[in-house]
Parts: structure tokens; C-alpha cells; sequence
């Protein structure tokens, strides 16, 4: 079976004033797979999220999606050609309801960057409100569509926030921690609700730091650490590789 490359992040290299955050960074995601990114504090993880979503423009390299060169693009084109960022800290509207949340990035989806007239929009427009209605049932919070998103429990923010990525239909899905903070309960909902989202065949990259989400959902890891790749392969091969052990888990999990 030929697998397709979703996402080709090639020899890419950055630096900030003199650090190395990315060396040599060669990496592909295959369609439909769930990829993690994996590595101690300051490994480079976020600064190659940042790479890919155009947010960094790294110094040498090129990240190829879906067969198109998207290095120097900005950051909506990158988000209109098909890949959504879930972020570690959630960016969401504290006056809007959390169905008006999950419409504004279905609007941006389809208009470019976000009109002057979006608030009106919100509600009139009937087939936006239905794909933000299912995608809200779809990860849970359907029950509290017209609450204010300001009063939201943490947990329940990010996952308004993967509903405002997942409502784009995107491509490729990045997760920046998706887990960070939440309790072992909320921790397994997420799981449980990223293992639905991949049997619908969405490809995933996962910046993880919970081991126990990285084995539950992975196909494939890749173990960053000082800005380079130092292992990768299935969730077992890298736990078994003795580089990663040292660099990362320290050998004592
Ligand atoms: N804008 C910046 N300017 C200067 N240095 C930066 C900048 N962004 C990141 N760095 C440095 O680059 C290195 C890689 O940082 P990065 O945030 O990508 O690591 P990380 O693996 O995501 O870490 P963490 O797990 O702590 O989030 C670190 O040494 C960090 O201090």
C-alpha cells in the first residue's frame, strides 16, 4: 500500500539569537495517522509547531503540505489550505456562546480572514450553525451551546477549543498539550474523543508530555530533544530505544 505524505517538514533549521532551537529536522506525516512529538522542556517541539502553522519562518528548509511549499505563507492562508492548531492555552471568545465560538472559525474558514460583519452573521447563517451544532455534540458540550464560554471549567474550554479547530475540517490537526492541566477523568474523555476523531481518518500531530495519552493514541513518535530528532518510530520502538530513555524518560519509566 503507498502511504501518502500529508506534511513534509524538510531539513528545516531555526535559531534565536545563537541557540539552536531546530537542527536538521527531516520529518513526514502519513495521511490518517495520529503522529506524536515527544522530548524534554525547550527540545524545539513548539518552535516546530510554530514552523509549520507560518507562525516561525525557520532559517533553512521548507514544510510541504499536501504537495504545496507553505514556508513564508501567513498563518490564515496556511489555516485556509487545511491545517488547524489546537493550542496549550485555549483562544477563545469569553463574550460569545459557545456555539457563536465554534461559528467565527467556520466563518474564517470559508471567507479569508474574519469580516467586519461577523457577529451579524452569526444569526443568520443556517448552515454554519448546523456543522457548529454537530461538532459541538460531537465532543460533548451540545447541552451548553448558548452558555457564555467565559464560564466554562478548563476542561470543557479545550475542548470548545478543538470544537473551533474540528468545525474547519481540517487536514491535519495540531495538538499542542492537548491534555496539559486536566484532571486523569477529563484526561481519558480526551483521549476517547481524539480516538473518535481519528477513526474518522483525520491525520493528527500531538505535542505530548502525558505518556500514557502518547501510547494511547500515537502510530508513530518522534523524540526531539536539544532541537534535534534523536529517535523515532512506533510508540514501542521508542520506548525501548536506549537514547530515549536517557534524554527523556531518564530511564526510570
Ligand atoms: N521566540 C523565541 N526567542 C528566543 N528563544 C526562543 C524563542 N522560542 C523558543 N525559544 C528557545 O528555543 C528552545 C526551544 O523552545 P520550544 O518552546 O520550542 O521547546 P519545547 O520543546 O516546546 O519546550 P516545552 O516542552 O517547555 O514547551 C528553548 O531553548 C527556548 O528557550
Amino acid at each position: 500500500m503507498i502511504e501518502n505524505k500529508v506534511l513534509h517538514v524538510a531539513d528545516v533549521q531555526k535559531n534565536f539569537a545563537g541557540l539552536r532551537a531546530l537542527s536538521d529536522i527531516d520529518l513526514t506525516i502519513t495521511e490518517g495517522k495520529t503522529h506524536a512529538i515527544i522530548g524534554p522542556n525547550g527540545a524545539g517541539k513548539s518552535t516546530l509547531l510554530n514552523v509549520v502553522v507560518g507562525r516561525i519562518i525557520p532559517d533553512e528548509g521548507a514544510v510541504v503540505f499536501d504537495g504545496t511549499v507553505i514556508t513564508g505563507k501567513k498563518p490564515y492562508e496556511i489555516n485556509q489550505l487545511g491545517i488547524a492548531r489546537v493550542f496549550q492555552t485555549p483562544e477563545i471568545f469569553n463574550d460569545l456562546t459557545l456555539l457563536q465560538n465554534v461559528m467565527v472559525p467556520a466563518y474564517a474558514k470559508r471567507d479569508g480572514p474574519l469580516r467586519l460583519n461577523v457577529l451579524t452573521a452569526l444569526d443568520s447563517d443556517t448552515d454554519i450553525r448546523l456543522a457548529a451544532e454537530e461538532i459541538l455534540e460531537d465532543v460533548g458540550l451540545a447541552d451548553k451551546r448558548h452558555a457564555d464560554a467565559s464560564a466554562m471549567s478548563r476542561g470543557d474550554k479545550r475542548r470548545l477549543e478543538l470544537a473551533m479547530c474540528l468545525v474547519q475540517r481540517p487536514k491535519l490537526l495540531l495538538l499542542d498539550e492537548p491534555t496539559a492541566g486536566m484532571s486523569r477523568l477529563d484526561t481519558n474523555r480526551t483521549i476517547d474523543l481524539l480516538k473518535k476523531i481519528k477513526a474518522g481518518g483525520m491525520t493528527k500531530v500531538i505535542i505530548e508530555h502525558d505518556m500514557h495519552v502518547v501510547f494511547s493514541l500515537a502510530d508513530m513518535v518522534t523524540v526531539l530533544a536539544g532541537g534535534r530528532i534523536i529517535a523515532q518510530g512506533t510508540p514501542e520502538e521508542v520506548r525501548r530505544d536506549p537514547k530515549v530513555q536517557e534524554a527523556y524518560l531518564g530511564g526510570a519509566h
